[in-house]
């Protein structure tokens, strides 16, 4: 028998009884992964829920958001009538996630640690674990749709619902890694799901979904990365040459970035609001410019390495498709052109606050077809200054 590396939950016996599909169920303690278990034990799956430690927040009173989402998790295991236990990756989740978010903010970049997490922790290390266990699938409670066509090829199909459709932070999976996924509440909307929780009476049923990135939580942003990485202030300035004060170090501010500046409207001579515009990381200095859409902030392409689909693709090629360029934004109509892991992508219309570190994800109607990680815009064939 397999024991897991970190014990910490109900006896559980581990072998199959091949009579059933095991499914290990990635457990947070949310209402979205406590309905996706009760789903899948419903539908007569041999359901395993599991519990990842991936950061330690213990704090100086000794208390732990871990412990606490560990406890609903047993709370719903025991009501919904599955085995559950937890797994510890903070190691993991340490070298590849959080060294890489470090990594990307010193460059001076905007990283997006969510697609980072489900390429090497949830859909690598927790799928490769729950493989170990004899799980014949991984189960979460994203909302995205993946479907087996008749030559047995997955497709990743964006969520029902549009409000939380989960693709873009999905796009880094490969087809070997979509072969062993299952999103139970692809087909959902989020209101129905909570509805589905409350009729159950689950115990996370009026749980708040969680906000922002999982190891930073409700903290504040900047004091939290203050502690990894030394600030260092320098200038604030337009394009024009104008010193608009001092800004705080560049890794606090991402492109297109609105307030949290300290310029009020009175230096502009209009009332428009200032905008990050820009970040010159050679000598310290952060743009701003006046207006939402101001011209600084339009590009025309974009190239991005890290590329990955979500099914074999020939190494070099061009088509036309659609791109999300950050998480709830609208798809833009693009050109790509692929080379090996890197892609070059030609907008139809200008795209505003294109931001390097961030995921460019592409899509063929409601398929996800993977995605690459920006690494500058283009106005023009120009690269964009200063970015
Ligand atoms: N600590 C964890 N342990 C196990 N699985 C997890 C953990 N965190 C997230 N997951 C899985 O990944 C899915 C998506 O994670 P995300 O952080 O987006 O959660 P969410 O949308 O808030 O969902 P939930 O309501 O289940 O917390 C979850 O539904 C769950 O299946």
């Amino acid at each position: 028998m397999l024991l897991p590396r970190k014990f910490d939950g109900r006896i559980i016996i581990l072998q199959n009884d091949n009579s059933k599909t095991r499914v290990v169920v990635g457990m947070s303690g949310g209402v979205d992964s406590s309905v996706t278990a009760l789903l899948l034990k419903e539908q007569g799956y041999d359901v395993i829920g599991i519990f990842m430690k991936n950061w330690d927040d213990t704090d100086e009173f000794g208390v732990c958001t871990a412990t606490e989402d560990y406890k609903d998790v047993a709370l719903v295991a025991d009501q919904i009538g599955i085995p559950y236990y937890t797994v510890n990756f903070e190691k993991e989740y340490w070298d590849r996630v959080f060294e890489y978010f470090l990594a990307e903010y010193r460059a001076g970049r905007t990283p997006n640690p969510d697609v980072m997490c489900n390429k090497e922790i949830k859909f690598k290390a927790f799928l490769d674990y729950a493989t170990e266990l004899g799980a014949d699938y991984v189960a979460t409670g994203h909302y995205a749709q993946v479907t087996r066509d008749e030559a047995g090829l997955v497709h990743m199909l964006r969520g029902a619902d549009d409000n939380k459709d989960q693709t873009y932070f999905l796009s880094q999976l490969t087809q070997a890694q979509l072969q062993k996924v299952l999103f139970p509440l692809g087909h959902l909307e989020k209101p129905e799901v909570r509805k589905i929780a409350e009729r159950a009476g689950l115990a996370t049923a009026k749980k708040k979904d969680s906000t922002g990135i999982c190891f930073i939580g409700e903290k504040n942003f900047k004091q939290f990365l203050s502690q990894y990485l030394p600030a260092q202030k320098g200038r604030m300035m337009t394009f024009e040459g104008r010193d608009m004060g001092e800004h705080a170090g560049l890794m606090y501010y991402t492109i297109g970035q609105r307030g949290g500046l300290g310029i009020g409207g009175q230096h502009g001579g209009d009332n428009e609001p200032w905008f990050v515009v820009g970040k010159d990381l050679t000598q310290n200095v952060l743009y701003v410019g006046q207006g939402f859409h101001h011209e600084a902030l339009y590009s025309t392409s974009l190239d991005a390495s890290e590329l990955s689909f979500t099914r074999d693709m020939p190494d070099t090629f061009e088509m036309h498709c659609t791109a999300k360029f950050r998480y709830r934004q609208a798809d833009t109509g693009v050109t790509i052109k692929v080379n090996g892991d890197k892609v070059d992508v030609v907008f139809d219309e200008p795209v505003r606050a294109i931001t390097p570190g961030q995921a460019v994800v592409f899509y063929d109607g409601e398929e996800c077809l993977g995605g690459g990680l920006i690494d500058h815009a283009y106005k023009n064939e120009a690269v964009m200054q200063y970015q």
